[in-house]
């Protein structure tokens, strides 16, 4: 299946309906690469290796993992160990477990021959309401950026952007890119300063490709470029998605946000996050309380680019993959539902 330039759905249902096609997204930009998942255990390491990645899109896949164990062996025992694996293969993001929850609650009442069936339907509907969201909070977040760029009507709206919160991490769209693919498909002038995002390198390596594809312009910066664009006047705008906004308004995404929203507060530069409502942790009271995920060193210690990794200190590292950007640091939530400025 050959990937086209601009956003499109980055999961989909095998053509027997029995597994579920994702982009292996290590391999990008470099090389497009389709697999497909046959069975709960390949949907589990697809997730926890990060073929696979972003808060909504590792839901769906999760959704589509459990429906194969279903598959597998439909009994209850079958369904609680699995959903229990699947839960583990990330800990922080909140949409893994809401899908798994949607998707058990839909098949649990079933009998079980019909259950494999209903939990395919339900994944297939997680998918689809999950582009329906993305496109949602785009359209809000086009009303946003008309606003702001009519501050500046004389010059291009700059947008600084963390980590992948693109169509690649949802299921299409993205969550903070889908503002920026509208605007920019409106004719609003779009710039948008990607952050490379160590250790993994999303913003380089997805983000960009991303936004290379649909034509919209952008620049990869340093991690640590932000605060000085920022303080120059170069940046009107920050917008992140989110793995898990808990039920305070604290904000945890990818490791480096909460710098990137000190320096916005710093200067005055209103600082979003885009989410849609499986994304929400009413049940969790403050970031303090969300389970932060510690990778591999390995991802410190090398960088992976074309053609392979090359290790880049000779010491050892430490891998916190999230941080916690308080509410207080949080300009507004852009939501399906529109622009909010407390959850
Ligand atoms: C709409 S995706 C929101 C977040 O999941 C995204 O910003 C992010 O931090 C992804 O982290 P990753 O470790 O690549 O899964």
């Amino acid at each position: 299946m050959k990937l086209e330039g601009t956003h499109q759905r980055s999961i989909r249902r095998a053509a027997d309906g029995r597994g579920a096609c994702i982009l292996d997204q290590r391999e990008l930009p470099w090389k497009i690469v389709w697999v497909e998942l046959r069975s709960m255990a390949e949907a589990e390491r697809a997730i926890r290796e990060m073929w696979t990645r972003g808060a909504p899109l590792i839901g769906a896949t999760a959704a589509y993992g459990l429906a194969m164990a279903m598959a597998e062996d439909g009994s209850d025992a079958a369904l609680d160990a699995a959903h229990a694996t699947l839960l583990a293969a990330r800990p922080t993001a909140v949409n893994l477990r809401w899908a798994l929850d949607k998707v058990a609650e839909a098949v649990r009442p079933l009998p079980q021959a019909e259950r494999a069936a209903a939990a395919f339907a339900r994944a297939d509907a997680i998918c689809d309401e999950d582009v329906e969201l993305n496109r949602a909070i785009g359209e809000h977040g086009l009303a946003l950026f008309r606003t702001l760029h009519a501050k500046h009507p004389d010059r291009p709206l700059n947008i600084l952007t963390h980590c992948n919160a693109g169509w690649l991490a949802t299921v299409d769209y993205g969550t903070a890119t889908a503002p920026i693919y509208l605007a920019h498909d409106a004719g609003i002038p779009v710039h948008v300063w990607v952050d490379e995002t160590r250790p993994r390198n999303q913003g380089a390596l997805l983000t960009a490709f991303e936004l290379a594809g649909h034509g919209v312009p952008h620049t990869v910066i340093a991690d640590n470029a932000g605060g000085h664009l920022m303080m120059q006047g170069q940046v009107d705008a920050v917008i992140v998605g989110t793995d898990r906004v808990t039920a305070n308004g604290d904000v945890c995404n990818k490791i480096g946000t909460y710098l990137k929203a000190l320096a916005a507060r710093d200067n005055d530069v209103p600082f979003y996050v885009a989410l849609p409502y499986t994304t929400f942790d009413a049940g969790t009271a403050t970031g303090a309380d969300v389970p932060i995920e510690e990778r591999s060193p390995d991802e410190v210690t090398h960088v992976a680019g074309e053609g392979g990794s090359i290790r880049v200190t000779a010491s050892g590292a430490a891998n916190p993959a999230f941080d916690v950007t308080p509410a207080r640091l949080v300009t507004g939530y852009l939501t399906e539902r529109g622009l909010v400025d407390r959850v």
